[in-house]
């Protein structure tokens, strides 16, 4: 099968957080979080060909990111070692997703290889199996096996559904990468913040605990906040980079996008409840 054959093709979601509020602090140093993830029309493709040898090839590596250190072919290893098995696979991804973004790309790669391998590869491991063995890789990957857009507590991993409205979203890209590790460091940062209820959250409670230190490091960051904020109501996606704004229509969405600075990216996409991964399986 090419890399080409759309049937071939699992697509890697990008997400939003609605709300970032940190809340405290492990003893492994990890953040416990309140957020509510939504996903995007906008996604990685990845395609998988297993093989009968035990190795993981990447056949496209990305840029500044060393092959074994991919998270897909991390993700993939894993999924090797904790089901023993003697296959191995080519992977192949067509990157759409900027790195770093705060729009969690690398995670949903590594939560699609997961996914398909299982399936490929027949290890037959639950969804809470493939969550669990997410977590090690990331915060982020049990969201994207989970698949539907949910409150999240814990650093991420305890999710309750929720049925949110689908706007279309500009996504702002200020075109400088945040490192998330930084942002947790940050003696500044406040790990404090009361807990807050859905209910809350849905009557407009909708801060991100991060946006102060990031935009204080990133003037850049500050920019695109004040630029878009002079269109809508601005926001920053988990440790950022990201600023996005809600739209009542895609007309709407790209109308701002089109006055958008050059000195910016800009991505229109549609808010999902359900991950484009799991339609996709379900229409396989
Ligand atoms: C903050 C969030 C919100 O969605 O998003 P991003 O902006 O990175 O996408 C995530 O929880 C990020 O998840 P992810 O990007 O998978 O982070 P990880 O690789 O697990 O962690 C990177 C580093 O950030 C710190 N970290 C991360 C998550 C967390 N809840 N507490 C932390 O203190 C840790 O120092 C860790 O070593
Ligand atoms: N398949 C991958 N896609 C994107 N980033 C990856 C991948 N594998 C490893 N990485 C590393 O993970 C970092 C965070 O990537 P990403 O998930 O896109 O950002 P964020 O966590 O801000 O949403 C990248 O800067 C890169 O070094």
């Amino acid at each position: 099968m090419s890399a080409n054959d759309s049937q071939g093709l699992w697509p890697a979601p990008a997400k939003l957080n609605l709300m970032l509020r940190v809340v405290g602090r492990r003893a492994d140093g990890y953040h416990e979080l309140q957020t509510v993830f939504q996903f995007l029309d906008l996604a990685d493709q990845l395609h998988f060909t297993p093989t009968d040898d035990s190795a993981i090839r990447l056949r496209t590596p990305l840029p500044g990111v060393a092959p074994e250190h991919d998270l897909t072919v991390r993700a993939a290893h894993l999924l090797q070692q904790t089901s023993q098995c003697r296959l191995g696979a080519e992977i192949h991804i067509d990157k759409r997703l900027p790195m770093g973004g705060g729009l969690g790309g690398g995670s949903s790669d590594a939560a699609t290889t997961l996914v398909a391998l299982n399936r490929l590869w027949n290890t037959n491991l639950s969804q809470q199996e493939l969550a669990q063995l997410g977590l090690s890789l990331g915060a982020d990957v049990p969201i994207f096996i989970h698949g539907h857009a949910a409150w999240a507590e814990g650093i991420g991993e305890t999710l309750s559904n929720m049925e949110l409205n689908c706007p279309w979203y500009l996504i702002v890209h200020p075109g400088c990468h945040v490192s998330t590790a930084d942002v947790f460091s940050a003696a500044d940062l406040t790990r404090n913040s009361p807990h807050i209820k859905i209910a809350d959250f849905l009557g407009g409670d909708r801060a991100n605990d991060c946006l102060p230190v990031v935009a204080k490091r990133h003037p850049q960051v500050a920019d695109a906040l004040a630029w878009l904020g002079e269109i809508t109501t601005a926001r920053m996606t988990g440790t950022g980079a990201c600023i996005y704004g809600e739209f009542n229509s895609q007309a709407e969405a790209e109308s701002a996008c089109s006055r958008l600075p050059e000195r910016f990216q800009g991505f229109v996409a549609r808010g999902l409840n359900r991950s484009p991964l799991f339609d996709r399986i379900d229409s396989s």
